[in-house]
Protein backbone atom coordinates (compact mmCIF):
# COMPACT_ATOMS: atom_id res chain seq x y z
CA UNK A 1 0.00 0.00 0.00
CA UNK A 2 1.13 3.49 -1.04
CA UNK A 3 1.82 6.13 1.70
CA UNK A 4 1.18 9.46 -0.16
CA UNK A 5 4.13 11.60 0.45
CA UNK A 6 4.87 14.40 0.69
CA UNK A 7 1.15 14.87 2.31
CA UNK A 8 0.38 18.64 3.63
CA UNK A 9 -1.87 17.69 6.56
CA UNK A 10 -0.69 16.81 9.90
CA UNK A 11 -0.59 13.26 11.48
CA UNK A 12 0.42 11.37 14.22
CA UNK A 13 3.42 9.54 13.41
CA UNK A 14 5.37 6.30 14.79
CA UNK A 15 8.38 9.17 14.71
CA UNK A 16 6.24 11.94 16.14
CA UNK A 17 5.44 9.56 18.95
CA UNK A 18 9.08 8.60 19.62
CA UNK A 19 10.44 11.94 19.36
CA UNK A 20 10.48 14.77 22.30
CA UNK A 21 9.28 18.34 20.77
CA UNK A 22 12.90 20.31 19.84
CA UNK A 23 11.40 23.64 20.95
CA UNK A 24 7.46 24.92 22.96
CA UNK A 25 6.75 26.70 19.55
CA UNK A 26 3.11 26.88 20.42
CA UNK A 27 0.62 28.65 23.09
CA UNK A 28 -1.50 26.57 25.06
CA UNK A 29 -4.76 28.46 23.71
CA UNK A 30 -3.55 27.40 20.20
CA UNK A 31 -3.20 23.81 21.22
CA UNK A 32 -7.22 23.59 21.05
CA UNK A 33 -7.34 24.51 16.67
CA UNK A 34 -3.97 22.60 16.90
CA UNK A 35 -5.11 18.92 18.57
CA UNK A 36 -8.81 19.58 17.38
CA UNK A 37 -10.34 19.31 13.54
CA UNK A 38 -8.63 22.47 12.35
CA UNK A 39 -5.28 21.65 11.37
CA UNK A 40 -3.05 24.66 9.78
CA UNK A 41 0.44 24.23 11.55
CA UNK A 42 3.35 22.01 11.56
CA UNK A 43 3.91 18.49 13.25
CA UNK A 44 6.29 20.08 15.45
CA UNK A 45 3.81 22.10 16.19
CA UNK A 46 1.70 19.54 17.27
CA UNK A 47 4.12 17.40 19.25
CA UNK A 48 5.07 21.13 20.71
CA UNK A 49 1.30 21.20 21.97
CA UNK A 50 1.18 18.16 23.17
CA UNK A 51 4.06 18.58 25.03
CA UNK A 52 3.01 21.39 26.75
CA UNK A 53 -0.10 19.51 27.57
CA UNK A 54 2.46 17.30 29.77
CA UNK A 55 3.77 19.92 31.24
CA UNK A 56 0.57 21.61 32.01
CA UNK A 57 -0.64 18.76 33.80
CA UNK A 58 2.86 18.54 35.34
CA UNK A 59 2.20 22.24 36.67
CA UNK A 60 -1.39 21.74 37.79
CA UNK A 61 0.20 18.54 39.91
CA UNK A 62 2.40 20.91 41.62
CA UNK A 63 -0.05 23.58 42.49
CA UNK A 64 -1.86 20.92 43.92
CA UNK A 65 1.30 19.78 45.95
CA UNK A 66 1.44 23.70 46.92
CA UNK A 67 -1.83 24.11 47.88
CA UNK A 68 -1.39 21.06 50.30
CA UNK A 69 1.65 23.09 52.08
CA UNK A 70 -0.87 26.29 52.49
CA UNK A 71 -2.82 23.76 54.12
CA UNK A 72 -0.50 22.59 56.40
CA UNK A 73 -0.19 26.45 57.51
CA UNK A 74 -3.56 26.89 58.39
CA UNK A 75 -2.62 25.02 61.42
CA UNK A 76 -2.35 27.08 64.18
CA UNK A 77 -0.85 27.53 68.09
CA UNK A 78 -4.16 28.10 70.67
CA UNK A 79 -3.03 28.54 74.25
CA UNK A 80 0.07 26.05 73.18
CA UNK A 81 -2.18 23.58 71.16
CA UNK A 82 -2.14 23.07 67.77
CA UNK A 83 -5.89 23.35 65.95
CA UNK A 84 -7.16 23.38 62.59
CA UNK A 85 -8.74 26.29 60.93
CA UNK A 86 -11.93 25.78 59.53
CA UNK A 87 -11.64 24.80 55.67
CA UNK A 88 -14.80 26.46 54.34
CA UNK A 89 -17.55 24.23 53.20
CA UNK A 90 -16.86 24.63 49.27
CA UNK A 91 -13.47 23.33 49.93
CA UNK A 92 -14.64 19.71 51.31
CA UNK A 93 -13.47 16.41 49.11
CA UNK A 94 -17.03 15.47 47.09
CA UNK A 95 -17.83 11.63 48.02
CA UNK A 96 -16.50 9.73 44.47
CA UNK A 97 -19.93 8.66 42.37
CA UNK A 98 -20.57 5.96 39.74
CA UNK A 99 -19.63 8.77 36.83
CA UNK A 100 -16.22 9.15 38.23
CA UNK A 101 -15.16 5.48 37.99
CA UNK A 102 -15.50 5.42 34.32
CA UNK A 103 -12.00 6.99 32.90
CA UNK A 104 -12.30 10.80 32.12
CA UNK A 105 -10.32 13.09 30.13
CA UNK A 106 -7.13 14.42 32.60
CA UNK A 107 -6.75 17.77 30.53
CA UNK A 108 -9.62 20.37 30.54
CA UNK A 109 -13.25 18.75 29.39
CA UNK A 110 -12.68 17.73 26.04
CA UNK A 111 -12.30 14.52 25.12
CA UNK A 112 -9.28 14.11 22.77
CA UNK A 113 -10.05 10.82 20.38
CA UNK A 114 -7.39 9.14 17.84
CA UNK A 115 -8.19 8.20 14.78
CA UNK A 116 -6.02 6.76 11.64
CA UNK A 117 -6.29 8.59 8.52
CA UNK A 118 -6.43 12.79 8.07
CA UNK A 119 -9.51 14.83 8.37
CA UNK A 120 -12.49 13.93 6.09
CA UNK A 121 -11.52 10.05 6.47
CA UNK A 122 -14.86 8.04 7.73
CA UNK A 123 -12.81 7.22 10.79
CA UNK A 124 -12.85 11.02 11.90
CA UNK A 125 -16.97 10.88 11.42
CA UNK A 126 -17.03 7.81 13.64
CA UNK A 127 -15.47 9.50 16.42
CA UNK A 128 -17.29 13.01 16.23
CA UNK A 129 -20.20 10.25 16.40
CA UNK A 130 -18.81 8.13 19.58
CA UNK A 131 -18.04 11.44 21.32
CA UNK A 132 -19.45 14.13 20.22
CA UNK A 133 -17.69 17.71 20.56
CA UNK A 134 -14.61 15.84 20.96
CA UNK A 135 -11.03 16.86 19.25
CA UNK A 136 -10.07 14.53 16.71
CA UNK A 137 -6.52 13.43 16.41
CA UNK A 138 -5.47 12.36 13.21
CA UNK A 139 -2.66 9.19 13.29
CA UNK A 140 -0.79 7.92 10.16
CA UNK A 141 -1.30 4.04 10.94
CA UNK A 142 -3.70 2.24 13.18
CA UNK A 143 -0.53 1.54 15.53
CA UNK A 144 -0.12 4.98 15.90
CA UNK A 145 -3.81 5.55 17.14
CA UNK A 146 -3.19 2.96 19.75
CA UNK A 147 0.29 4.21 21.39
CA UNK A 148 -1.52 7.68 21.53
CA UNK A 149 -3.94 5.73 24.13
CA UNK A 150 -1.43 4.62 25.68
CA UNK A 151 1.14 7.49 25.84
CA UNK A 152 -1.66 9.93 27.28
CA UNK A 153 -1.68 11.95 24.45
CA UNK A 154 -5.09 10.81 23.38
CA UNK A 155 -8.13 9.56 26.05
CA UNK A 156 -9.48 7.17 23.42
CA UNK A 157 -9.34 5.50 20.33
CA UNK A 158 -12.02 4.87 17.22
CA UNK A 159 -10.95 2.60 15.31
CA UNK A 160 -12.86 0.13 12.14
CA UNK A 161 -12.98 -3.53 12.74
CA UNK A 162 -15.55 -4.25 9.63
CA UNK A 163 -17.52 -3.71 6.62
CA UNK A 164 -20.39 -5.02 5.96
CA UNK A 165 -18.97 -5.45 2.61
CA UNK A 166 -15.46 -5.67 2.79
CA UNK A 167 -15.73 -7.74 6.09
CA UNK A 168 -12.60 -7.61 8.84
CA UNK A 169 -10.15 -5.04 9.67
CA UNK A 170 -7.57 -7.73 10.24
CA UNK A 171 -4.92 -5.24 11.45
CA UNK A 172 -7.09 -4.16 14.01
CA UNK A 173 -7.32 -7.47 15.44
CA UNK A 174 -3.90 -8.28 15.46
CA UNK A 175 -3.25 -4.56 17.01
CA UNK A 176 -6.09 -5.58 19.66
CA UNK A 177 -4.33 -8.18 21.08
CA UNK A 178 -1.01 -6.76 20.79
CA UNK A 179 -1.94 -3.71 23.07
CA UNK A 180 -3.81 -3.63 26.41
CA UNK A 181 -6.06 -1.16 25.65
CA UNK A 182 -9.82 -2.14 26.42
CA UNK A 183 -12.86 -1.66 24.21
CA UNK A 184 -15.38 0.97 25.94
CA UNK A 185 -17.85 1.19 22.94
CA UNK A 186 -18.97 0.64 19.13
CA UNK A 187 -20.13 2.76 16.59
CA UNK A 188 -21.49 1.91 13.15
CA UNK A 189 -21.31 4.49 10.73
CA UNK A 190 -23.49 4.42 7.32
CA UNK A 191 -20.27 4.85 4.63
CA UNK A 192 -21.26 6.97 1.29
CA UNK A 193 -18.18 6.86 -0.92
CA UNK A 194 -17.78 9.62 -3.77
CA UNK A 195 -15.73 9.84 -6.62
CA UNK A 196 -13.84 12.93 -6.14
CA UNK A 197 -11.50 14.59 -9.23
CA UNK A 198 -10.24 17.81 -9.27
CA UNK A 199 -12.83 20.81 -10.62
CA UNK A 200 -13.05 20.55 -14.75
CA UNK A 201 -11.85 17.14 -14.87
CA UNK A 202 -14.11 14.38 -16.70
CA UNK A 203 -14.64 10.62 -16.05
CA UNK A 204 -12.95 10.37 -19.68
CA UNK A 205 -9.29 11.50 -18.47
CA UNK A 206 -9.06 9.22 -15.70
CA UNK A 207 -6.47 6.73 -15.77
CA UNK A 208 -6.47 5.47 -11.77
CA UNK A 209 -8.50 5.33 -8.98
CA UNK A 210 -6.73 5.52 -5.80
CA UNK A 211 -8.04 5.15 -2.44
CA UNK A 212 -8.60 3.30 1.09
CA UNK A 213 -8.14 -0.85 0.12
CA UNK A 214 -11.48 -1.24 2.35
CA UNK A 215 -13.33 1.56 -0.08
CA UNK A 216 -12.01 0.47 -3.28
CA UNK A 217 -13.53 -2.63 -2.89
CA UNK A 218 -16.94 -1.43 -1.15
CA UNK A 219 -17.00 0.34 -5.03
CA UNK A 220 -15.57 -2.26 -7.32
CA UNK A 221 -18.53 -2.98 -8.95
CA UNK A 222 -20.20 0.49 -9.04
CA UNK A 223 -16.53 1.32 -10.84
CA UNK A 224 -17.09 -1.14 -13.38
CA UNK A 225 -20.26 0.12 -14.25
CA UNK A 226 -18.98 3.62 -14.78
CA UNK A 227 -16.83 2.28 -17.29
CA UNK A 228 -13.96 3.35 -15.16
CA UNK A 229 -11.42 0.22 -16.05
CA UNK A 230 -8.78 2.16 -15.04
CA UNK A 231 -5.64 1.27 -12.09
CA UNK A 232 -6.68 1.04 -8.94
CA UNK A 233 -4.00 2.00 -6.24
CA UNK A 234 -4.38 1.43 -2.68
CA UNK A 235 -3.29 4.16 0.11
CA UNK A 236 -3.34 4.83 3.66
CA UNK A 237 -7.04 6.21 4.30
CA UNK A 238 -9.94 7.81 1.56
CA UNK A 239 -9.26 11.73 2.60
CA UNK A 240 -5.57 10.86 2.25
CA UNK A 241 -6.66 9.77 -1.45
CA UNK A 242 -8.54 13.25 -2.26
CA UNK A 243 -5.77 15.59 -0.21
CA UNK A 244 -2.84 13.77 -2.66
CA UNK A 245 -4.68 14.18 -5.84
CA UNK A 246 -5.59 18.09 -4.62
CA UNK A 247 -2.28 18.41 -3.30
CA UNK A 248 -0.20 17.13 -6.55
CA UNK A 249 -2.89 18.65 -9.12
CA UNK A 250 -3.47 15.06 -10.57
CA UNK A 251 -5.63 15.39 -13.66
CA UNK A 252 -5.55 12.03 -14.29
CA UNK A 253 -6.54 10.24 -10.81
CA UNK A 254 -9.49 10.50 -9.13
CA UNK A 255 -9.97 9.49 -5.23
CA UNK A 256 -12.75 7.80 -3.79
CA UNK A 257 -13.76 9.38 -0.45
CA UNK A 258 -16.45 11.08 1.34
CA UNK A 259 -18.34 14.65 0.67
CA UNK A 260 -16.45 16.20 3.88
CA UNK A 261 -13.43 15.10 1.84
CA UNK A 262 -14.22 16.89 -1.18
CA UNK A 263 -14.93 20.24 0.25
CA UNK A 264 -11.87 20.01 2.92
CA UNK A 265 -9.39 19.10 -0.19
CA UNK A 266 -11.41 21.66 -3.00
CA UNK A 267 -12.20 18.37 -4.98
CA UNK A 268 -15.55 18.45 -7.54
CA UNK A 269 -17.73 15.34 -6.94
CA UNK A 270 -18.06 13.00 -10.27
CA UNK A 271 -20.41 10.42 -9.05
CA UNK A 272 -22.10 10.50 -5.66
CA UNK A 273 -23.04 7.21 -3.44
CA UNK A 274 -20.86 4.97 -5.58
CA UNK A 275 -20.51 1.82 -2.57
CA UNK A 276 -21.63 -1.51 -4.18
CA UNK A 277 -24.81 -1.54 -1.77
CA UNK A 278 -26.51 1.23 -0.15
CA UNK A 279 -26.65 -0.31 3.14
CA UNK A 280 -22.65 -0.17 3.47
CA UNK A 281 -21.89 0.39 6.85
CA UNK A 282 -18.30 0.44 8.86
CA UNK A 283 -18.21 -0.72 12.60
CA UNK A 284 -15.93 0.67 15.02
CA UNK A 285 -14.73 0.07 18.61
CA UNK A 286 -14.02 3.25 21.23
CA UNK A 287 -10.55 1.75 22.78
CA UNK A 288 -9.37 3.29 26.47
CA UNK A 289 -6.65 2.65 28.62
CA UNK A 290 -9.31 1.30 31.52
CA UNK A 291 -12.29 -0.85 30.81
CA UNK A 292 -15.88 0.59 31.66
CA UNK A 293 -17.60 -0.89 34.46
CA UNK A 294 -20.48 -3.60 33.06
CA UNK A 295 -24.02 -2.83 33.08
CA UNK A 296 -27.32 -4.69 32.42
CA UNK A 297 -29.61 -1.55 32.15
CA UNK A 298 -29.37 -1.58 28.21
CA UNK A 299 -28.20 -4.19 26.01
CA UNK A 300 -24.32 -4.91 26.01
CA UNK A 301 -21.53 -6.82 23.52
CA UNK A 302 -18.65 -8.23 24.97
CA UNK A 303 -15.68 -9.61 22.44
CA UNK A 304 -12.97 -12.03 23.68
CA UNK A 305 -10.20 -13.50 21.90
CA UNK A 306 -8.73 -17.22 22.97
CA UNK A 307 -6.56 -19.48 21.63
CA UNK A 308 -8.19 -23.09 21.97
CA UNK A 309 -6.60 -26.03 23.95
CA UNK A 310 -5.91 -29.45 22.48
CA UNK A 311 -8.85 -31.73 22.30
CA UNK A 312 -11.59 -32.83 20.14
CA UNK A 313 -14.19 -30.43 18.96
CA UNK A 314 -12.86 -27.80 21.11
CA UNK A 315 -14.26 -24.80 18.92
CA UNK A 316 -18.00 -26.44 19.08
CA UNK A 317 -17.55 -26.99 22.64
CA UNK A 318 -16.09 -22.89 23.31
CA UNK A 319 -19.84 -22.12 21.41
CA UNK A 320 -21.75 -24.26 22.45
CA UNK A 321 -21.32 -22.75 26.27
CA UNK A 322 -23.07 -19.71 24.10
CA UNK A 323 -25.63 -21.48 22.60
CA UNK A 324 -26.55 -23.19 25.68
CA UNK A 325 -27.59 -20.05 27.73
CA UNK A 326 -29.22 -18.54 24.93
CA UNK A 327 -26.09 -15.89 24.21
CA UNK A 328 -25.84 -14.74 20.81
CA UNK A 329 -22.88 -14.36 19.00
CA UNK A 330 -22.43 -11.65 16.47
CA UNK A 331 -19.47 -12.15 14.98
CA UNK A 332 -16.81 -14.76 14.75
CA UNK A 333 -12.83 -14.24 13.38
CA UNK A 334 -9.95 -16.15 13.47
CA UNK A 335 -6.47 -14.76 12.86
CA UNK A 336 -2.93 -16.83 12.83
CA UNK A 337 -1.80 -17.46 16.31
CA UNK A 338 1.84 -15.28 16.22
CA UNK A 339 3.13 -17.18 18.97
CA UNK A 340 2.61 -20.66 18.09
CA UNK A 341 1.32 -20.63 14.24
CA UNK A 342 1.43 -24.77 13.32
CA UNK A 343 0.68 -27.88 15.45
CA UNK A 344 1.84 -31.33 14.28
CA UNK A 345 0.41 -34.36 14.60
CA UNK A 346 2.19 -37.44 13.47
CA UNK A 347 0.65 -40.74 11.82
CA UNK A 348 2.95 -43.04 11.93
CA UNK A 349 1.33 -44.94 9.17
CA UNK A 350 0.37 -41.74 6.80
CA UNK A 351 3.09 -39.04 7.98
CA UNK A 352 2.70 -35.49 9.74
CA UNK A 353 -0.80 -33.61 9.59
CA UNK A 354 0.55 -29.67 9.70
CA UNK A 355 -2.66 -27.80 11.24
CA UNK A 356 -2.48 -23.95 11.66
CA UNK A 357 -3.28 -22.52 15.07
CA UNK A 358 -5.45 -19.84 15.49
CA UNK A 359 -6.69 -16.87 17.83
CA UNK A 360 -10.72 -16.81 17.39
CA UNK A 361 -12.06 -13.72 18.55
CA UNK A 362 -16.16 -13.72 19.49
CA UNK A 363 -18.55 -10.86 19.78
CA UNK A 364 -21.66 -11.74 22.09
CA UNK A 365 -24.91 -9.96 22.77
CA UNK A 366 -24.36 -9.96 26.78
CA UNK A 367 -22.92 -8.29 29.58
CA UNK A 368 -20.26 -9.44 31.60
CA UNK A 369 -22.36 -8.06 34.44
CA UNK A 370 -24.78 -10.96 33.99
CA UNK A 371 -24.40 -14.46 35.66
CA UNK A 372 -24.92 -16.06 32.35
CA UNK A 373 -22.08 -14.42 30.94
CA UNK A 374 -19.85 -14.76 33.71
CA UNK A 375 -20.72 -18.83 33.68
CA UNK A 376 -20.14 -18.79 29.58
CA UNK A 377 -16.40 -17.55 30.06
CA UNK A 378 -15.68 -19.93 33.11
CA UNK A 379 -17.05 -22.85 30.21
CA UNK A 380 -15.07 -21.11 27.92
CA UNK A 381 -11.94 -21.52 30.05
CA UNK A 382 -12.21 -24.96 30.72
CA UNK A 383 -11.34 -25.89 26.56
CA UNK A 384 -8.65 -22.63 25.79
CA UNK A 385 -5.35 -22.35 26.79
CA UNK A 386 -5.50 -18.60 26.75
CA UNK A 387 -8.96 -16.30 26.99
CA UNK A 388 -9.24 -12.43 27.41
CA UNK A 389 -11.72 -10.15 27.57
CA UNK A 390 -11.22 -7.45 25.27
CA UNK A 391 -13.99 -5.50 26.53
CA UNK A 392 -17.95 -5.45 27.84
CA UNK A 393 -19.58 -2.32 26.23
CA UNK A 394 -22.92 -0.82 24.78
CA UNK A 395 -23.97 -2.17 21.85
CA UNK A 396 -24.29 0.63 18.70
CA UNK A 397 -28.55 0.69 18.96
CA UNK A 398 -29.05 3.91 16.66
CA UNK A 399 -31.91 3.73 14.56
CA UNK A 400 -31.24 2.69 10.94
CA UNK A 401 -30.67 5.31 9.01
CA UNK A 402 -28.96 4.63 5.54
CA UNK A 403 -26.13 6.61 4.01
CA UNK A 404 -26.29 9.73 2.91
CA UNK A 405 -24.35 12.34 0.96
CA UNK A 406 -24.50 14.99 3.33
O1 LIG B 1 -10.04 5.71 5.06
C1 LIG B 1 -10.93 6.08 5.80
O2 LIG B 1 -11.62 7.07 5.60
C2 LIG B 1 -11.21 5.29 7.00
O3 LIG B 1 -11.74 5.80 7.93
C3 LIG B 1 -10.83 3.84 7.00
C4 LIG B 1 -11.94 2.92 6.55
C5 LIG B 1 -11.56 1.43 6.84
O4 LIG B 1 -10.53 1.16 7.41
O5 LIG B 1 -12.37 0.57 6.49
C6 LIG B 1 -13.16 3.19 7.30
C7 LIG B 1 -14.38 3.15 6.75
C8 LIG B 1 -14.58 2.82 5.34
O6 LIG B 1 -15.05 1.49 5.37
C9 LIG B 1 -13.35 2.87 4.54
C10 LIG B 1 -12.15 3.00 5.11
Amino acid sequence: MHSLSPSPSMRLSLKSLGKPSPAYRVTPSRLLVQCGHRFDSSRADWQSACAILASKVVAQQQDTEKSGDAGKNNIAAVNGHRTLDLVPIDNLPKPLTIADLSPAPMHGSTLRVAYQGVPGAYSEAAAGKAYPNCEAIPCDQFEVAFQAVELWIADRAVLPVENSLGGSIHRNYDLLLRHRLHIVGEVQLPVHHCLLALPGVRKEYLARVISHPQALAQCELTLTKLGLNVAREAVDDTAGAAEFVAANNLRDTAAIASARAADLYGLQILADGIQDDSSNVTRFVMLAREPIIPRTDRPFKTSIVFAHDTGTSVLFKVLSAFAFRNISLTKIESRPHRNRPIRLADDANVGTAKHFEYMFYVDFEASMAEARAQNALAEVQEFTSFLRVLGSYPMDMTPWCPSRGD
